[in-house]
């Protein structure tokens, strides 16, 4: 059995769509239940928790697997195996930052400009001061519960938070001076479940398929009818990530050539298989891939 810790919030409607294309699905009684199981892999443990909470409910042993914010790995400092990370933040397919911010019309641009005993809001104390330290400056952290925006300028002068999109730091004329770490969210493991054998092949084959429907949608299979005799031009037409040929069916003088290839390479690609002779091109979606390789 293999017990699952979820994010609530911000990490949340990824993360059930991802297990949901892995063939993963998140069974429960209603949104707002706390608890649920997977049909797989034993999975009859599965419960939402606060992204800060996870990592210290996987290193305690409470739960095998879970699924969090890189920040909260690192600020927690906990005993953790890292399996798999995916760049996804609340509203994007990208990465969030955990960055130093001041007020816009603060003199500063970077942290060295701040002068000793600057006070910084954060909810991220340990990396906040790991930050400081490193970069010389002796500052008073503060610590924030949220809207850590709002702590400028009466109980702190800078902040370290989360940035997304920045709107929340326009709004509150706030502007970054410095990147303290870029942030996706991690598949962690507590150590002592990864090295149990059966435990790890369900982790691993857990992760493996979250890989493959995550990079899968990124990619599309591309069907090409061509030519025999124009087959080796076409085949060097195509920058597929793996590609196969067989015979047409229908006609011993014509061949089928299949590749699985990155959207964005697909105008380019078409364009150059419909040059090197290509009868036609046939586009289909790709929802998982499965690759030791493939990443998007
Ligand atoms: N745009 C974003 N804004 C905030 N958090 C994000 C964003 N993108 C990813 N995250 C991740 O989600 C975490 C916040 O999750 P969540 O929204 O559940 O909690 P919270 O806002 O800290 O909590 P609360 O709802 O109690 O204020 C962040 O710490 C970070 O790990
Ligand atoms: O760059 P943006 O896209 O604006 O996202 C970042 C904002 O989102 C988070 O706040 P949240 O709404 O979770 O509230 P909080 O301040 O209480 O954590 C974070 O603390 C920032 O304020």
């Amino acid at each position: 059995m293999i017990s699952l810790a979820l994010p609530k919030g911000s990490l949340e409607r990824r993360a059930l769509q991802l297990f949901e294309a892995a063939g993963l699905r998140v069974r429960r009684s209603s949104e707002s239940s706390y608890r649920g199981t997977i049909d797989y892999g034993n999975m009859t443990r599965v419960a939402f928790y606060k992204p800060r909470e996870i990592p210290s409910l996987i290193e305690s042993g409470s739960f095998d697997l879970g699924l969090t914010g890189a920040d909260w790995v690192e600020e927690s400092g906990a005993k953790v195996e890292v399996v798999e990370a995916f760049d996804y933040s609340r509203h994007s397919e990208k990465p969030w930052r955990l960055v130093l911010a001041v007020p816009t019309d603060h003199a500063a641009t970077c942290v060295t400009d701040l002068v000793d005993g600057v006070r910084v809001a954060t909810e991220y104390p340990n990396t906040s001061r790991r930050f400081l330290e490193a970069a010389g400056r002796r500052a008073e952290v503060v610590v924030s519960y949220g809207v850590t925006e709002a702590k400028i300028p009466e109980l702190a002068d800078a902040m370290v938070d989360v940035v997304e999109t920045g709107h929340s730091l326009r709004q509150n004329n706030l502007r970054v001076i410095e990147t303290i770490k870029t942030c996706g969210a991690q598949l962690i493991a507590n150590p002592v479940a990864y090295e149990d054998k059966g435990k790890r092949d369900v982790i691993r084959n857990v992760a493996r398929l979250l890989r493959a429907a995550w990079v899968g949608p990124a990619h599309v299979l591309l069907t090409v009818r061509v030519p025999a005799e124009r087959l080796p031009e076409a085949a060097l037409a195509m920058p597929a990530d793996s590609w196969r040929a067989g015979s047409s069916l229908a006609d011993e003088n014509t061949v089928v050539l299949q590749g699985v290839l990155q959207k964005r390479d697909v105008p380019a690609t078409i364009g150059a298989l419909l040059s090197a002779g290509a009868l036609d091109v046939t586009e289909s979606g790709v929802g998982m891939l499965a690759s030791d390789t493939a990443r998007a």
